[in-house]
């Protein structure tokens, strides 16, 4: 019998036996195999979630009484819905992704993304459980290069007393008076000298030329770094590390995270060489002055041992990362919000020359809590934190079976607690998309506002830098409203991979008022 023409993957060439020959067996056992591995975790996934009419009984009253993984869509195998929701991403409103699927499944459903299952949350009670555990439920997932670059002991992705230990020391640390009093005249020096430079330029790209600065106060709060030779070498060996936090994770000469990786051992090398000095010069007298102090006097009293200068430079490296990128954001959407909002941007200017004057006539410099006791400029933060999203949720995984609100969340399955669902969700907040400073003096003490806005996530990780992000924002908002008028360029916001300006911002910076103010150029 003679195969029929189309037969065989590969046609045997000549007389070779009936009904294929070995390439075909070869090729088509290949692709069985490679079939059988992409769809193994789609397969799975569909058998762990459905109720077949044979399956264990047992095991399904065990699910009934456990609650129901929740509804959604897998999508394509091994793809997932990946390109979707990479698509919305890039868009404008990137939380169509989780809308469209919300007015499908619920607040809380299932996805597949990168062949990964995901429990997406857009609820704000189901967030904040996901952020309230205490490292026995949940465990921070991140995408592989970033663990190759973070390392196993990273504080961004340790777990359990050792994670909380540090939380407290550093945050008790960023929070302290101390720390706010000392580092209030420091950012007030770059933001004024950074300033007058824009009002030099014909064009400033806020996004990029605002990095410069965030850079620096972060150095100078981590380890005292004042700007210099120094400090520019170390910006441009930290740009060249975080290149490689989202990157093909393979690790070879030539490869990003390779470069990214040796950018860090040199990172590492410069900051252990002042964590060394400082070492020497340690006293346990005084207060501590920055990062570096905290933590080479943790243990001191109870241990009576320092702890190693590897592991304090390893930590300074690993606390520029969650600091470097969101202040520079956060203040580039606060100058492109209040460019378009006339209104917004007159009442701040308002509430600041008055401080200004005040503070003129007492002849006084400004104190931190002069900065954050301006009401309206906290609610224009607080709505430029909301609408920005620069963090747009916080991903984990869950270490054992879970039931929240009565959502299975499965063993090793990924959460996705989506802040920015929470913060654009109508039914939360009114006109979700109009930038309304004023509707803080609505929202702030009401029952539900702490855990509908969670810029700064929360719970056991809650940001240790949060305070100090806002008065670092509300010193440059102060000096450049009332300094400084603008005319900005068109420009969109996108929010894929991470939220940028498409155009860095452009902006035309004029002097309005270089009359005598409680801090001046002079003074710095
Ligand atoms: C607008 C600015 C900022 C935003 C929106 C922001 C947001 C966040 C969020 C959402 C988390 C929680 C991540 C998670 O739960 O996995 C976080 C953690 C963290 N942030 Fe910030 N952050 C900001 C500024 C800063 C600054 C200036 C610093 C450093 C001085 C900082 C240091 C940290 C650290 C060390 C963590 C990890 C805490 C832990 O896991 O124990 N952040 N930040």
């Amino acid at each position: 019998m003679q195969p029929p023409a189309s037969a065989g993957l590969f046609r045997s060439p000549e007389n070779l036996p009936w009904p294929y020959n070995y390439m075909d067996y070869l090729v088509a056992g290949f692709l069985v195999l490679t079939a059988g591995i992409l769809l193994r975790p789609w397969l799975w996934l569909r058998l762990r979630n459905s109720k077949t009419k044979d399956g264990d009984e047992e095991e399904d009253n065990e699910e009934k009484k456990k609650g129901m993984i929740p509804n959604g869509s897998l999508g394509w195998p091994v793809i997932g819905e990946t390109l979707n929701f990479i698509a919305c991403g890039y868009s404008s409103r990137p939380v169509t992704f989780m809308d469209k699927r919300k007015s499908l499944y619920g607040k809380v459903f299932k996805t597949n993304i990168i062949g990964t299952p995901i429990i997406i949350s857009t609820d704000a009670e189901v967030n904040k459980v996901v952020l309230q555990n205490h490292g026995n439920t949940f465990v921070p997932a991140y995408p592989k290069s970033i663990t190759e670059l973070l390392g196993e002991n990273s504080i961004l992705s340790i777990n359990g007393p050792h994670q909380k230990r540090l939380h407290t020391l550093i945050g008790a640390f960023l929070r302290s008076p101390h720390l706010k009093d000392r580092i209030t005249r420091d950012i007030e020096a770059s933001v004024v000298l950074t300033l007058a430079s824009w009002a030099q330029l014909p064009l400033v790209h806020v996004q990029d030329e605002i990095k410069k600065m965030t850079f620096e106060i972060l150095v100078k709060v981590l380890m005292s770094t004042s700007p210099g030779e120094d400090m520019n070498i170390l910006k441009l060996e930290f740009e060249e590390f975080i290149k490689g936090l989202i990157c093909i994770p393979i690790k070879f000469p030539g490869t990003r995270l390779y470069k990214s990786l040796k950018a860090k051992e040199r990172l590492i090398k410069m900051v252990k060489k002042v964590v060394e000095e400082r070492q020497v010069a340690m006293t346990t007298t005084s207060p501590a002055n920055d990062v570096v102090d905290v933590l080479l006097r943790d243990g001191g009293d109870s241990e009576k041992q320092s702890q190693p200068s590897d592991f304090v430079s390893g930590k300074i490296v690993e606390m520029m990362i969650p600091g470097e990128e969101t202040m520079p954001t956060a203040m580039t959407l606060a100058v492109k919000f209040l460019s378009d909002n006339p209104v917004a941007l007159a009442k701040l200017v308002e509430e600041n020359m008055e401080m200004k004057r005040r503070k003129l006539e007492l002849g006084e410099e400004y104190k931190w809590t002069d900065y954050m006791s301006l009401s309206f400029t906290q609610n224009v933060i607080n709505e430029t934190l909301r609408m920005a999203n620069i963090i747009n949720g916080v991903w984990r995984k869950a270490l054992k079976d879970v039931e929240i609100k009565g959502y299975l969340i499965p063993k090793g399955w990924c959460v996705l607690a989506s802040f920015i669902s929470v913060h654009m969700d109508e039914d939360i907040y009114d006109n979700p998309y109009q930038f309304d400073p004023w509707r803080w003096d609505r929202i702030n003490g009401s029952a539900n506002s702490s855990i509908c806005f969670t810029p700064f996530g929360g719970g056991q990780r809650l940001c240790p830098g949060l305070e100090l992000s806002k008065l670092e924002i509300s010193i440059f908002l102060h000096h450049l409203v009332t300094r400084y008028s603008w005319t900005a360029e068109e420009d969109e916001i996108v929010s894929f991979p991470t939220v940028k300006m498409k155009r860095r911002l452009p902006i035309r910076v004029a002097t309005v008022d270089d009359s005598a103010s409680p801090i001046s150029l002079e003074d710095h």
